[in-house]
């Protein structure tokens, strides 16, 4: 990690060294060749159902900042697309870039937008935990929505404006009634491919849901992503400008159309 004395960067070059997987088979994000996804006809259509009273805090964690949810019951899941079975909605969280250009994880034929909100579910069907799924092959499904620089969102802004109540790394605030649904663009048309986390530890666990159809954020929404502090409150203070791994070899995955 960053401290004042010796900035020991430990960017993602690094993870391999302590994660090993981080050279596996099945790492992301991945760079999305659009003319080499395959139309799968038997992909259902994405059946997310939530209910706003799950939410629960907003979280800074030092690399994003997450709303968690009561993961507790079956009250916010994910059902069809690839899925078999019903993924429990843990948490949603961001990536973004310390400039508009780049922040996404995902790319489309090489182009990557300016931020993606991650949208975590994991299978509550045949596992009994979230930590438990995650070492699953099919444990977790993540549905990934692009963030496109335009218009303010107006439906983003219920995050942006709380979190200057939680700059520093480790702080919490309550945050509920929300449903993530908002943050859904009008079409759910994905791409899904199997895949991993994008932090460490890079588990291998992910059934990647990709929407196509990116939701908009203003520069000066981003902004205040970039004024999150990836310190805590006994450490010098460093702003957490930027959280997004890049493209992964793809090492011969296909990935699926709807
Ligand atoms: O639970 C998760 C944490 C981080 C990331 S990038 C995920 O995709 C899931
Ligand atoms: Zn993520």
């Amino acid at each position: 990690g960053k401290n004042g004395m010796s900035k020991i960067y430990w960017g993602p070059a690094h993870w391999k060294e302590v994660f090993p997987v981080a050279n596996g088979d099945r790492q992301s994000p991945i760079d999305i060749k659009t003319e080499e996804t395959k139309y799968d006809p038997s992909l259902r259509p994405l059946n997310p159902n939530y209910d706003p009273a799950s939410a629960k805090i907003i979280l800074n964690n030092g690399h994003s900042t997450s709303v968690e949810f009561d993961d507790t019951v079956n009250k916010s899941v994910l059902t069809g697309g690839p899925l078999s079975g019903t993924y429990r909605l843990r948490q949603i969280h961001f990536h973004w870039g310390s400039n508009d250009e780049a922040g996404s994880e995902h790319a489309v034929d090489g182009m990557k937008y300016a931020a993606e909100l991650h949208v975590v579910h994991w299978n509550a069907e045949k596992y009994s935990s979230f930590v438990e799924a995650a070492r699953q092959s099919d444990g977790l499904a993540v549905m990934a929505v692009f963030l496109k620089i335009g218009e303010c969102n107006p439906q983003l802004k219920k995050i942006t404006d709380r979190l200057d109540t939680i700059r520093i790394k480790g702080k919490r605030a309550l945050f509920t009634n929300f449903d993530p649904s908002c943050l859904l663009p009008k079409s759910l048309d994905y791409w899904t491919y199997f895949g991993s986390l994008t932090v460490p530890p890079l588990l291998e666990s992910v059934i990647w849901i990709v929407l196509r159809e990116p939701i908009s954020v203003c520069s000066e929404q981003l902004a205040k992503f970039r004024s999150l502090l990836s310190t805590a409150e006994d450490e010098v203070a460093c702003c957490l400008l930027r959280n997004y791994r890049p493209p992964q070899p793809l090492k011969g995955r296909e990935v699926r159309r709807n």
